[in-house]
């Protein structure tokens, strides 16, 4: 077994092992990729600035969010599909993130649903993503089910109101439900172990894999396309929509996606508890800014009155720092996870975080801050260049 020792080792492996059109659905961004090499330049170009002389030399990356004590300020993103990337993913996922004590984001479109993920993860801190679906009593009934799952953190996603334009997608035949073409049929044979240790055992267990959250008619006839519009993301989401989420669900709001002040100003209005300034990993939109070049207006404006949490880019432990040092209160992570969950299954998701894990821990050593708030308050937010 090759040595892992940072997240291009890990994401090396996973490219061996998944599919093709399944690695490049996960690890690539959208159009000309713009937004992927602005995310990776706008966290490149930040520094920190160490404190010296601190006299300490333990530090403590525990945290309290949304009223909750976590190993740490991080949180395993809602992605979805996981479940294809090992057998039963989405809950392989949720129990490495139990055991390194953070939260997991379940994604409405996951392969397993809330209610399994619950049975196979019980001490799991479970958050639910929602994409409102156009038939607002099947979403309302999802959110049910997820709060009796106890996800006490919902968070919405706002940035995706049509289907990104990734082009190499279509190219490799990717796509949900799954569609056997020559090229797809050939790239999933040159993967055998994926072939047979993930989509075979789907196959002789539940049948072809899915998106679990969705009403059995969408799953078993996609032809039938009254039942697809009911559960399409809504095009038309607004504030009003919002409020109505704050009315029905009864834990923590988030709504994620958010890079404007103006809507993060609305977010406090409409109650909600949190934003995710995120661009979605690069995926959507080609020509957003960097999340990074947005988080310290929105900290200025609505800090102590939303939780901010943010996301995109991240591949390294000091990249979560960077995002904390400008004021973010947690960081997301999305695709490492995902490699680290096909590097090893659920040994290799949780080996991923703690490797994130000890590279904050060595790079607050160096800059002399002993804790998460000495981060955020300290010398290290007077950093951008
Ligand atoms: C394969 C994949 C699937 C994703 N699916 C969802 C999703 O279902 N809902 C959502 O809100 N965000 C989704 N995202 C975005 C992540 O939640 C997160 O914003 C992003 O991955 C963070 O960037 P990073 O991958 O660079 O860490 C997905 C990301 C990836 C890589």
């Amino acid at each position: 077994m090759p040595m892992l020792l940072n997240a291009s080792d890990y994401r090396r492996r996973a490219r061996r092992f998944l599919p093709r059109g399944l690695f490049e659905y996960i690890d690539r961004g959208s159009e000309d990729e713009t937004a992927l090499t602005r995310l990776r330049a706008s966290l490149d170009a930040i520094t920190l600035l160490p404190a010296v002389l601190t006299g300490r030399d333990r530090r403590d990356l525990d945290t309290v969010l949304f009223g909750r004590r976590l190993a740490a300020p991080l949180v395993v993103a809602p992605t979805a599909l996981a479940g294809l990337v090992s057998h039963d993913g989405e809950t392989k996922l949720a129990r490495a993130a139990s055991r390194v004590g953070i939260p997991v984001c379940i994604s409405t479109q996951s392969v397993t649903t809330v209610e399994t993920i619950r049975r196979g993860a019980p001490d799991a801190l479970l958050w639910f993503q929602l994409y409102v679906w156009r038939d607002r009593a099947l979403t309302a009934r999802l959110l049910e089910r997820a709060s009796a799952c106890g996800c006490d953190n919902l968070l919405v996603t706002v940035d995706t109101p049509v289907s990104p334009k990734r082009e190499y997608n279509e190219r490799n035949g990717f796509g949900i439900p799954f569609k056997p073409h020559l090229r797809s049929m050939l790239d999933v044979s040159l993967h055998p172990s994926w072939l047979f240790g993930v989509l075979a055992r789907y196959l002789v267990s539940e049948g072809m894999p899915t998106y679990g959250h969705y009403p059995e008619a969408f799953r078993t006839a996609i032809t039938r396309a009254d039942i697809a519009e009911s559960v399409r993301i809504e095009p038309r989401l607004s504030w009003d929509d919002m409020c109505w989420l704050r009315e029905i669900w009864p834990g923590k709001l988030t709504i994620k996606g958010v890079l404007a002040v103006e809507d993060a100003e609305r977010a406090v209005e409409i109650g909600a508890d949190g934003v995710v300034v995120s661009v979605h990993g690069g995926r959507n939109l080609d020509c957003l800014p960097a999340p990074a070049d947005c988080i310290p207006a929105i900290v200025g404006a609505v800090k102590g009155r939303l939780t901010i949490l943010a996301d995109s880019g991240v591949r390294r432990g000091t990249d979560v720092l960077k995002y904390l040092a400008l004021g973010a209160e947690a960081v997301l992570l999305g695709r490492l996870p995902l490699w680290g969950l096909a590097s090893g299954g659920e040994a290799g998701a949780e080996a991923i975080l703690r490797m994130v894990l000890r590279e904050m821990d060595t790079a607050m050593a160096f800059l002399g801050a002993h804790c998460v708030p000495a981060l955020r308050n300290g010398r290290a937010s007077e950093l951008r260049n």
